[in-house]
């Protein structure tokens, strides 16, 4: 945990002075019971006006200081604990944005949330409460049981009686709710795993009016979180009556013994009160020891959790490797040499032996039945995922000697799933090229086939896009998408079966237009739709992960069973439309 202590370097200033101001605080509350004691036996049984005025004075002036000390200290304790989380979750963002694919297909996406948020304020909560506590706490409890011998040393080994037997109930409390609260930071992560599927499925859900199963599937995994909860709140709430009883025993004991004191003059009423008092402050102040130990062991837990992800050497470093010519200026043969890919090591081949070159400035398309590996294919060429043998190079140099920013830098992808930002149409296109001028705007929504379509939009380019693009249709998402990748004329523009949702005729223009405006650019398209392939220089056909084919339509149509089957089921089907 103290690893992570580096991430609040900055705020050593408050991590320092913030316990002194407490340590001050507490200081003036340990002496406050003897000036208490000494107002009610030299001031008020003795009638004297002017002590007993001086001696509150003293004690209000000692509080007003105590009172300053602890403001401060809060004060400091905000300022670090927030700017050590700020810290933290930009480190753990960073680190995130590091990891590749895999690494975050293994992590999962609820459990980065889990991370980013509730387990770093639980590391902000331990670091406030270190500087608030972690000095106050003991050295209360301990300087009561002190001023006790002080006062009167007989006595004082009723505190030493009790201390132990208030140690031993902490002790069990702690033993058996420590581990529970593990157990509630997973349900935690189930948790918002679930709520991140249902609101991203909320649609699909409604569909298939499926919200009733849901709803059921949250009940159940908030009911788990909440019967983790109540497990340690049931044992918490036997602290509360144990303490009281055993801090009432205490009072009582004093009280009697020292009322036998009181009675044969060895010890006076004020005195009685101040042991009371010291008695009051050690236990408090070990509820709060016991308190804080349950923090860190919870702070520890994130903290480990944490550090796990930190930890994570990510497969595909993102630092500069060897000597490489400039991707930017890089245009070549883009090459897949017997490249065979696993997602997990434990998994079957996604893909095997797989090897072509595509030349620049050309066009290829890649076909091939549903779950054949055309995504995970296109995903090793911005190395998202790194082949598990083979090689795939670009320019005559392997990718993987290239810096991964300039790589992609040199890739514009348009996922299967279109993707837009909330924010402005421009905003959105912006993303692709930072600098992007209103021409180039224009020009790459003409290109993209949806120039028409923002120009009769009232705002045009400032037109907002909602969360998700989810105030344009399918179609629409997708051509801003593309217009999105194809900005910054990238040597290499990628379209995973993003043609899907647009109509025959805009698919064939878009295409055309790919062809006219972007001449240099090699496209690669992935679709199930032989038309928006046909017409490519080369064509690679996929079955279950393995390379069925290569050539031009006419080539496939002569020398591929399985083109030949997937041409002839889409003639079929449209035949049958037609018909219809
Ligand atoms: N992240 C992943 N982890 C493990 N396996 C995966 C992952 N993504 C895909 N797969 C598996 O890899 C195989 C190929 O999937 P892929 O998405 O590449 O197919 P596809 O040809 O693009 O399919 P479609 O046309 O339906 O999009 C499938 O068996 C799929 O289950």
């Amino acid at each position: 945990m103290f690893s992570l202590l580096k991430y609040a370097k900055k705020y050593r200033f408050q991590i320092i002075l913030g316990p002194i101001f407490k340590f001050l605080e507490a200081v003036f509350e340990l002496f406050l019971p003897i000036y208490m004691a000494r107002l009610i036996d030299n001031g008020i049984k003795k009638g004297d006006a002017q002590y007993v005025i001086h001696t509150a004075r003293t004690m209000i002036f000692m509080s007003l200081i105590g009172l300053i000390c602890v403001l401060i200290c809060q004060y400091f304790a905000s300022v670090a604990s927030q700017g050590f989380g700020t810290e933290l979750r930009s480190a753990l963002l960073k680190k995130i944005n590091t990891l590749s694919h895999k690494e975050l297909d293994e992590l999962g996406t609820s459990t980065l949330v889990t991370r980013m948020t509730s387990d770093i304020n639980q590391l902000q909560l331990a670091l406030a409460m270190l500087i608030r506590l972690v000095i106050r706490a003991p050295f209360l409890s301990i300087g009561s049981v002190i001023m006790a011998f002080f006062i009167e040393p007989k006595l004082a080994l009723i505190f030493v009686l009790i201390l132990p037997i208030f140690c031993i109930v902490l002790y069990f409390m702690m033993k058996k709710t420590v581990p529970l609260y593990k157990k509630v930071q997973k349900k935690v992560d189930h948790l918002n795993q679930a709520i991140g599927e249902s609101l991203a499925g909320v649609r699909v859900i409604r569909a298939f009016a499926r919200k009733e199963n849901e709803e059921e599937k949250i009940a159940h995994v908030t009911d788990d979180l909440a019967k983790a909860y109540r497990r340690v709140a049931n044992i918490s709430a036997i602290l509360t009556p144990a303490t009281t009883l055993i801090l009432n025993i205490a009072i009582l004991s004093l009280l009697y013994f020292g009322g036998i004191k009181v009675n044969i003059g060895s010890l006076k009423q004020g005195e009685v009160l101040a042991l009371i008092n010291y008695m009051m402050q050690m236990l408090l102040a070990l509820i709060v020891v016991s308190n804080l130990v349950v923090i860190f062991t919870r702070a520890s837990a994130s903290a480990s959790r944490v550090n796990e992800v930190l930890a994570i050497k990510p497969s595909i470093p993102e630092d500069t490797l060897s000597s490489y010519q400039s991707v930017k200026t890089l245009s070549g043969t883009l090459a897949f040499q017997q490249v065979d890919f696993r997602y997990q090591p434990d998994a079957g081949l996604a893909l095997q032996k797989i090897d072509f070159s595509i030349k620049q400035g050309t066009i290829f398309g890649i076909t091939g039945p549903t779950g054949s590996g055309k995504s995970t294919l296109i995903q090793l060429i911005p190395r998202f995922y790194d082949v598990s043998t083979g090689a795939i190079s670009l320019a005559g140099q392997p990718i993987t000697q290239l810096p991964v920013d300039e790589l992609r830098q040199a890739i514009g992808l348009v996922p299967q799933k279109s993707v837009l930002f909330s924010g402005t149409i421009r905003e959105n296109l912006q993303w692709g090229k930072a600098d992007a001028s209103d021409e180039e705007c224009l020009a790459a929504l003409k290109t993209a086939q949806c120039l028409e379509f923002v120009q009769s939009l009232p705002n045009g380019l400032d037109t907002r896009v909602l969360a998700d693009g989810n105030n344009f249709s399918g179609g629409q998402k997708q051509r801003l998408a593309i217009a999105r990748a194809l900005i910054r004329k990238p040597p290499i523009l990628i379209l995973d079966d993003s043609l899907s949702a647009l109509d025959y005729r805009t698919d064939q223009d878009l295409r055309h237009a790919l062809k006219q405006d972007l001449a240099n650019t090699t496209v690669i398209i992935v679709s199930q739709r032989i038309s928006s392939v046909q017409n490519a220089n080369q064509i690679l056909v996929l079955n279950e992960g393995k390379q069925v084919g290569l050539g031009t339509h006419s080539e496939l149509l002569t020398h591929s069973a399985i083109y030949q089957e997937i041409v002839a089921s889409q003639e079929e089907r449209k035949e049958q439309l037609n018909e219809k």
